[in-house]
């Protein structure tokens, strides 16, 4: 069994479409007709190229609207049958996938369907080619995997099988248990691809979203365990039309391919209860810390910021120019080492967010599965403490549930914990904001490395544009993370990216047992909060029959307010951003799951409104 990808997924010419795949460590390609249509190099050139970049083709797709089709239509798809047969033999392939028949024309009479592939098969086994039928979903007559394989025990033929292929069977909630009737040596492919659930003609959904496995929201490791119970044991090939991925990187889209194929087939192999090939999936369980990175003229305004949230210094590194603050649970680290990364760090972004540290059930196995993924290991001088390459080159620390606290102990010289200001519970989430076109990349990276999670996928409504939001979370909620991404130029999300030079940590959630008694408290110490408009309580008083004086109280505190169908209360209110650039929210959970969806672009709204204001030098 060996990873593939079909052309079609990758983006630019043939030749950098395969130089990608082979860089990426793909064995073999199903060349895209199309592709090859477009391509100056012969069949023959195409494969010596494949043989200098040790790729093999595993598959020549597609041939279309083959079966049922009446005379004389029928005769000249056999003539066009055999031209391909000879080019796959100059391209050096053996496999040919034949889609079923969209044609006006095409007949449904089962028989005759029959009858086409046995005639087909023993023209194809002269050339050793074996010829796979693939279900599309919007197939005229045959548009499920299950009728497929009624015509190819039919046909009875070696040189006839069938092709699977997640998105057509899946797309149709077709179940994937129904893969155990179909004998594993007759699987002559298997196409993989996820997408978002979308309510949407299948034909435009698959031509336009299909993703990658970990980047959508279909269950293609259920589709994958089914075919390994089976026994197939060729290749599982990434077949994703994606309009982004058309525009995207090649080289990045295929090394998440080949990150994605192995997550799945891990995830597959643990379902069906088989030898897997890494850790499984690590268990995060909360967020230990977050970094910033302060250039020394900020520091006395990021120090005020932190007192006035409640934060205060508990420990200081014997060496270097890192002191940790803390609020009950939460730690915040100021980094201001000259020389190392937060200083590289700060040059590129600015005072920000560098680095994360995740608390996880097993650290070495978290840093296996994550080298086995190919996600980077960067070098760190902390030995208890590894760190992997996270957005726009942060650092995402793992550490180990067991050496939480002597790493504090050891790195740090700590102060006694001021007492009177636990607040803080813990980090409730993280925002980072990525360029679009990593948008799915990031997703998948954390679906691939964590035991996590996602929720269905938010659009949400700034004055200059749509920001799409994605939250991924840990099964307990441990550990909260939104992912954000947008086209529109002027939205706060574009400007962060920006002004920052690429990806990061937007924004940092703090959760607290009681937002209100910590809003005032705040406010008291000289916090400045978001100043959410009067319009806004005017309906939440509306929609939930507060009285007069708890919306007065939330205005005077800028609290916004959501409520789940199951009644469960959320809390939030948000600090100013620090210089534009991040900022932090205050949350109270009462068994609420979200992130307060419907007041996001109330909070944007506010945001905007200081839009002009000037940034401190
Ligand atoms: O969209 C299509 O036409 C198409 C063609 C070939 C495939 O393998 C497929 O899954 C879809
Ligand atoms: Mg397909």
């Amino acid at each position: 069994m060996h990873n593939a990808i079909a052309t079609v997924s990758l983006s630019g010419t043939l030749e950098d479409k395969l130089r990608a795949a082979a860089a990426a460590g793909f064995d073999s390609v199903e060349i895209f007709e199309n592709d090859l249509l477009g391509c100056a190099l012969s069949p023959r050139e195409v494969r010596v190229m494949l043989a200098d970049l040790g790729l093999a083709c595993s598959l020549y797709q597609p041939f279309r609207d083959f079966e049922g089709m009446p005379e004389p239509l029928r005769a000249r798809t056999f003539d066009r049958a055999e031209r391909k047969f000879d080019l796959m033999g100059e391209l050096g392939t053996d496999r040919i996938l034949i889609c079923s028949n969209c044609s006006p024309h095409a007949l449904g009479d089962t028989a005759r369907i029959v009858d086409d592939f046995r005639e087909l098969g023993g023209r194809a086994a002269v050339h050793g080619i074996r010829v796979g039928y693939e279900a599309l979903a919007w197939g005229r007559h045959v548009n499920d995997h299950r009728q497929v394989w009624d015509i190819v025990k039919a046909v009875d033929h070696p040189a006839i099988g069938i092709i699977l292929d997640s998105f057509h069977s899946l797309s149709r909630k077709i179940p994937s248990d129904s893969i155990a009737a179909i004998d594993g040596d007759k699987i002559v492919y298997v196409q993989l691809a996820d997408a978002p659930l979308l309510d949407m003609d299948l034909l435009y959904w698959s031509r336009h979203f299909r993703n990658l496995p970990g980047q959508g929201g279909l269950d293609v490791t259920g589709f994958v365990a089914e075919i390994l119970r089976t026994g197939y044991d060729g290749p599982l090939s990434l077949e994703i039309f994606n309009d982004r991925f058309r525009s995207n990187s090649a080289a990045m889209v295929a090394s998440d391919g080949v990150r994605s194929l192995d997550m799945v087939r891990d995830a597959a192999m643990r379902r069906i209860g088989a030898a897997t090939i890494m850790p499984p999936p690590a268990t995060i369980l909360g967020t230990e810390f977050v970094e910033f990175a302060v250039d020394p003229k900020d520091r006395e305004r990021l120090s005020a910021m932190f007192t006035r949230m409640g934060f205060s210094p508990a420990g200081r590194h014997p060496t270097k120019d890192v002191t940790r603050w803390r609020n009950g649970a939460a730690n915040l680290v100021m980094n201001g080492e000259p020389g190392g990364f937060a200083e590289a760090y700060r040059t590129t972004h600015g005072t920000s967010i560098c680095a994360i540290g995740l608390k996880v059930a097993d650290g070495p196995a978290t840093v296996a599965r994550a080298e086995a993924l190919g996600i980077v290991r960067e070098p760190t001088d902390l030995p208890a403490m590894p760190a992997l390459r996270g957005v726009a080159g942060s650092l995402v620390y793992v550490v180990d549930q067991a050496d939480a606290d002597a790493i504090w102990g050891s790195e740090f010289r700590s102060a006694p914990a001021a007492p009177g200001a636990g607040s803080i519970e813990a980090i409730d989430h993280l925002a980072a904001v990525v360029p679009n076109d990593e948008f799915l990349s990031w997703q998948l990276y954390w679906r691939a490395l964590f035991d996590v999670q996602v929720q269905t996928a938010q659009d949400v409504i700034d004055p200059s544009g749509l920001v799409f939001s994605q939250a991924i979370q840990s099964p307990d909620g441990g550990f909260r993370l939104t992912l954000n991404s947008t086209d529109a130029r002027g939205t706060l999300s574009a400007r962060f990216l920006h002004q920052s030079f690429g990806a990061g940590y937007q924004h940092v959630a703090l959760r607290t047992a009681d937002a209100t008694a910590t809003a005032a408290k705040l406010a008291a110490q000289g916090l400045e909060t978001l100043a959410i408009p009067a319009n806004y309580y005017d309906d939440l008083a509306a929609r939930f029959g507060f009285t007069d004086a708890e919306i007065e109280r939330m205005a005077a505190l800028g609290l916004l307010f959501d409520r789940d169908a199951e009644g469960h209360d959320y809390r939030q209110f948000y600090s100013r951003a620090f210089d534009k650039h991040f900022f932090f929210e205050f949350v109270e959970r009462q068994g609420y799951d979200g992130y307060g969806a419907p007041n996001a672009g109330i909070r944007l709204a506010a945001q905007n409104r200081y839009r002009e204001e000037a940034v401190p030098l």
